[in-house]
């Protein structure tokens, strides 16, 4: 497992892994697998022989953390603060440094200089579901002069401890209710959609379309999985949606049958070169 040097008889050194499991957001990661998913393991052949085992389980069938909880897992977390906190921390902390920032992989500085039509009150970024907003207060150190107001948006109880630099607003709010924020040049959605399955997904994107105008355009930053041949960590992560939360990792065919459900078209997919999550921007469909 790499988690430690073996330097000697009985004698292990830390390294680097030893180091990063060790963050607050990686032993959060520790906590949220281990107390969680094996649980789930150890569940799972009771439920496939009673309902059986549904990818998208609807219409009062469980997933399987339901089955082993007794519960979705986002009503498992507003009750479990310690896991909440936890699953924050994790979610905050997940991908390597040495990973590109979703607003290196989308061409973030280009599409600034296109957006230079915006004015003061106008609204740059939404970011939906933005946990303890990381992802914004990277955007902002990174672009600091840009012009136009920054929005985390996530459930009230996400926000409780969140502290932000000046210039980045919050905003309690449950993404499958109407989108108060209207016509935002970007609304920006990292790791979001490959929590739900198509349905929900749906009206998730139906709630940004009404407040989208022709120049918004939505960023959804997850994996778009080849059709075949995929890598360890996209295929890890789409077995984790389906277990922890009746979802799915998407391939592109699946992204555009998803979005053109909703008038939505794709403009473009920027994949980083290691396999990593890719931005798919996307806009009205004209
Ligand atoms: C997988 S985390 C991703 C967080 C962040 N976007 C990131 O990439 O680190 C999913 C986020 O969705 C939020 N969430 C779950 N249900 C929600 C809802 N109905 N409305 C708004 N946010 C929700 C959770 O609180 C959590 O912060």
């Amino acid at each position: 497992m790499g988690y430690a040097d073996e330097v000697g008889e009985n004698t292990y050194a830390a390294n680097d892994t030893t180091k990063l499991v060790c963050t607050p957001g990686m032993a959060g990661g520790e906590r949220h697998h281990t107390e969680l998913l094996y649980p789930i393991g150890g569940t799972i052949t009771s439920l496939m022989r009673t309902q059986g085992f549904h990818q998208f389980a609807e219409d009062g069938l469980k997933d399987p953390f339901e089955h082993a909880f007794g519960c979705t897992l986002w009503e498992f977390l507003t009750t479990n603060e310690e896991h909440k906190a936890a699953f924050d921390l994790y979610m905050a902390a997940r991908r390597p440094a040495s990973q590109k920032s979703w607003f290196e992989v989308y061409p973030a500085a280009q599409r600034l200089i296109e957006m230079s039509t915006l004015k003061e009150g106008d609204v740059l970024l939404v970011d939906v579901g933005g946990g303890l907003g990381h992802e914004v207060v990277g955007f902002k150190k990174a672009f600091p002069e840009a012009v136009g107001r920054m929005v985390l948006q996530d459930l009230p109880a996400t926000l409780e401890s969140v502290k932000l630099p000046n210039g980045i607003e919050t905003m309690g709010h449950d993404f499958f209710q109407p989108q108060p924020v209207k016509g935002a040049r970007i609304y920006f959605l990292r790791q979001i959609m490959h929590d739900w399955m198509d349905s929900k997904c749906r009206t998730m994107l139906q709630e940004l379309v009404a407040a989208m105008d022709s120049d918004s355009r939505l960023l959804i930053d997850d994996y778009v999985m080849p059709a075949t041949g995929a890598e360890f960590r996209p295929i890890h992560m789409d077995i984790c949606m389906m277990l922890y939360l009746r979802a799915v990792e998407r391939t592109r065919s699946q992204w555009v049958a998803l979005l053109n459900s909703v008038g939505l078209e794709i403009v473009e997919v920027f994949t980083p070169a290691n396999g990593f999550e890719s931005v798919i921007e996307a806009k009205l469909a004209v």
